[in-house]
């Protein structure tokens, strides 16, 4: 008789063990699916709209400004939470601070890993992107990279770059204001940009591939960063449909933004690669962590590329939102221009303001914070998915569900934020006039493990181009052939990230000196 080698032996062995585990593993599943339906039938879910058989809500979804049909589901069935099912997939959308603080932070381990989302991870290739990954190892790798290269302290050693760009930005703004949202774009992509590649954008106005890569990305995930914006996230086999096929333009869509996310993902980094081995980079985060690494470890390479491009997209993109606010609402509120403007005058004299003169200046604090109170730049954070079933305030969720965090109610509860629809910096300040340490914009970057790592940063470039941009400028209605002041529209894009809409406006030097203040800075 043959005798059986040890690698058979080991493979029936194995076998023998795999079908107790097998058995195992399949009681267990049916049991927990009678757990869950158990538990659906025991324990009611969330309320919400009633759904249909098969296709559940899918009719219900809102397709334009969902914060808002949340938050008026949310006032009509008197919920924190409200609960739909689209083809299958159970969505709860977290209404209140309350929720969102027990949920996203102190039940952190549950509600921290995000949904597949196959049209924006697998079609459009963002699955480098940290935002989009599952809580899992590979996660907790690039968000340490993440964490560690966006800290308060790299964000005060990088004053001098941003300071250096935002004078840029001014003379720019100086030269040509008509482009201001040119400007700003520039201004962000900038920094970022010399921050983790070392490299240099070119002239704002002139085509840059970096900008057009980075915003091409960004456009990329405001439009698919909304969970089930497109079908193939509730189907994901949808995603193996042809473009061609009746219906799937989203096949070419996502084709169009895969170009951009490439470039983003590849391009900048290759180049450090280069300058490197000819001994000429300029000194970057990823410079910096490359010359860490041991020869041939590729999957080290992969991760600072993979961080380098999330930092870069996402920089360039955040803070753009935040500031083509600040000028819409300095053109709707002169009032609110000008106490801002006066509290400046009152500390900064003869030069424009820098960030030592931060602590003096509360209103202009206060007015940031309400920027991003007013127009949350992410008014739906990016979705996440329930690790395991789970119980909120007597209702049943189930694991698998997609969490939808709706920012925009949040910071819109007159609980906390008293007439909230009114654009209003003091409700950030204390009746003495400095800052109210009790009063917070948090939600604005998100919650728990997943809370924004570029925070830091993105507080320090809005408060420096903001305050210079009010010391030297004054940002007015614009005026129409027939002398009529034109009022802008306040349109905002729809998506994950939301953006003012062009609009016009004047933006004019204060004074002769603020040019010489401009030339001035940080000579
Ligand atoms: C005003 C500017 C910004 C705002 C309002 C903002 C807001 C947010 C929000 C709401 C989230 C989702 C958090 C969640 O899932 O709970 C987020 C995630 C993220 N932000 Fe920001 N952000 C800003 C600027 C930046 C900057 C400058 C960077 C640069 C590195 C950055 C990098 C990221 C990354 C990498 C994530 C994903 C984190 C993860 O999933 O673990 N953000 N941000």
């Amino acid at each position: 008789m043959p005798s059986l080698s040890t690698d058979t032996t080991h493979t029936l062995a194995t076998r023998t063990i795999q079908v107790p585990v097998a058995l195992l593993a399949l009681v267990s599943t049916l049991l927990g699916l009678l757990f869950t339906r158990m538990a659906r039938r025991r324990f009611a879910m969330p309320p919400g709209p009633k759904p249909l058989p098969i296709i559940g809500n899918y009719f219900d979804m809102p397709t334009h400004e969902q914060w808002k049909t949340y938050k008026q589901w949310s006032e009509h069935y008197d919920s924190d939470l409200v609960h739909v099912n689209v083809l299958g997939t159970d969505v709860i959308i977290v209404n209140t601070v309350t929720a969102a603080d027990e949920l996203f932070r102190r039940r952190s381990a549950l509600y921290s890993s995000r949904p597949k989302m196959p049209m924006i991870r697998d079609l459009i290739g963002l699955k480098w992107h940290l935002a989009f990954m599952p809580h899992q190892e590979t996660w907790r790798a690039n968000r340490k990279i993440v964490g560690q290269e966006q800290s308060p302290q790299h964000t005060i050693n990088t004053r001098p770059q941003q300071l250096k760009w935002t004078r840029t930005y001014l003379q720019n703004l100086m030269n040509s204001p008509d482009n201001f949202f040119e400007h700003i774009q520039h201004l962000a992509s900038a920094v970022v940009l010399e921050d983790v590649y070392g490299l240099q954008v070119k002239p704002s106005g002139t085509p840059d591939p970096f900008i057009r890569a980075a915003t091409g990305a960004v456009e990329a995930m405001g439009a698919a960063g909304i969970y089930g914006t497109y079908l193939v996230d509730y189907l994901p086999i949808l995603k193996y449909v042809p473009s061609w096929f009746p219906g799937a333009e989203f096949q070419s869509a996502a084709k169009k933004w895969r170009e951009s996310t490439d470039v983003a993902a590849s391009v900048p980094f290759k180049l450090v690669k280069e300058a490197m081995a000819e001994g000429d980079a300029a000194l970057s985060i990823t410079s910096k962590l490359l010359a860490k690494l041991s020869a041939g470890d590729v999957a080290g390479e992969t991760l600072i590329r993979h961080t380098g491009a999330t930092m870069f997209s996402q920089g360039s993109a955040a803070s753009v939102s935040a500031l083509r606010t600040f000028f819409l609402i300095m053109v709707l509120h002169p009032e609110i221009q000008a106490k801002a403007q006066a509290e400046i005058d009152s500390i900064v004299r003869g030069r424009l303001p820098t960030f030592a003169d931060m602590d003096a200046l509360p209103y202009v604090s206060a007015l940031i914070k309400e920027v991003l109170r007013w127009a949350p730049i992410v008014p739906l954070a990016f979705p996440r998915q329930l690790e395991a079933d789970d119980m909120y305030d007597g209702y049943f969720l189930p694991a698998g569900s997609v969490i939808v965090p709706n920012t925009w109610a949040i910071l819109q509860d007159p609980t906390t934020y008293r007439n909230p629809t009114v654009f209003d910096p003091t409700r950030f300040l204390t009746r003495e006039g400095t800052l109210d340490p009790s009063k917070n914009v948090d939600p604005a970057f998100g919650y728990g493990r997943r809370v924004c790592p570029g925070r830091s940063a993105a507080m320090s470039m809005m408060y420096i181009s903001i305050a210079t941009t009010l010391a030297a400028f004054n940002v007015t209605k614009a005026v129409d052939e027939d002398g009529f002041h034109i009022k802008p529209s306040c349109e905002y894009t729809a998506g994950l990230l939301r953006y003012a809409k062009p609009f016009k406006c004047e933006i004019e030097l204060r004074s002769a000196e603020a040019e010489m203040m401009i030339h001035a800075m940080n000579d």
